[in-house]
């Protein structure tokens, strides 16, 4: 039987927080990948705005990997964000594959409004000035909402179309719900001696994080 794992602040937050954690993690489009209502434009329009999310992730994450390297505690945590950078090397590959298959032309896919300011977003969480504990808790939340979401796309009783298993796969498969608990392990680790105002930012970021999901998936439902 799998340990249960021990209880820390951002789950208080996430408690706290629970309308627009369900919001970000039960979104109608998810919901209808699930039930297989899904319109295919609405996936393409994801697709192609996830791509040029991701192209923007890819830094982000290079940022926490060096501040890993040099303010984390243990030497493991480096190799869990590095694995995580890798694996998003993967993810390219991935998305360039779905965008032939789609028929999505990536370089004329123009950046919508709720993805310019999702990025932003992560470009002022890379500066210096932005705690090590503030970056881990909004990667952890960044990572976790895809996780909750496309696993939920593949619990049973899904109709889950056949050709978007392969989305679902890439971040609901069990090896990356291991790696969102590693890097929340960490994050958590990261609090557990973050000053008062440290917290308060963390907290912060994790609301934002999830309000810019939220957005990001409405935009997607839009279309276009
Ligand atoms: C919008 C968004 N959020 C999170 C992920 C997962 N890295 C993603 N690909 N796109």
């Amino acid at each position: 039987m799998e340990k249960p794992e021990k209880r820390g602040v951002i789950d208080t937050w996430l408690d706290k927080h629970r309308s627009i954690y369900t919001a970000a993690i039960r979104h109608a489009f998810v919901v209808s990948i699930r039930d297989g209502s899904v319109d295919l434009s609405s996936f393409r329009t994801w697709l192609g705005q996830d791509y040029l999310f991701v192209r923007g992730f890819v830094p982000f994450v290079a940022n926490v990997l060096i501040r890993a390297g040099k303010e984390s505690g243990e030497t493991s945590d480096m190799e869990v964000v590095l694995g995580g950078l890798a694996s998003l090397n993967d993810e390219i590959e991935w998305f360039k594959s779905e965008g032939s298959k789609w028929g999505v032309d990536f370089s004329t896919v123009v950046p919508q409004k709720a993805n310019q300011d999702y990025r932003r977003f992560m470009e002022a969480l890379m500066s210096s000035e932005v705690k090590f504990s503030v970056m881990m808790t909004a990667f952890w939340a960044i990572e976790a909402v895809y996780q909750e979401s496309f696993a939920h796309c593949l619990e049973v009783g899904n109709k889950t179309p056949a050709e978007l298993t392969g989305a679902c796969n890439r971040w609901g498969n069990d090896g990356f719900k291991e790696y969102c608990s590693s890097v929340k392990k960490i994050a958590e680790r990261c609090l557990e001696n973050a000053s008062g105002e440290a917290l308060a930012e963390a907290e912060d970021a994790l609301v934002r994080v999830l309000e810019h999901e939220v957005a990001f998936w409405e935009m997607s439902r839009g279309g276009q």
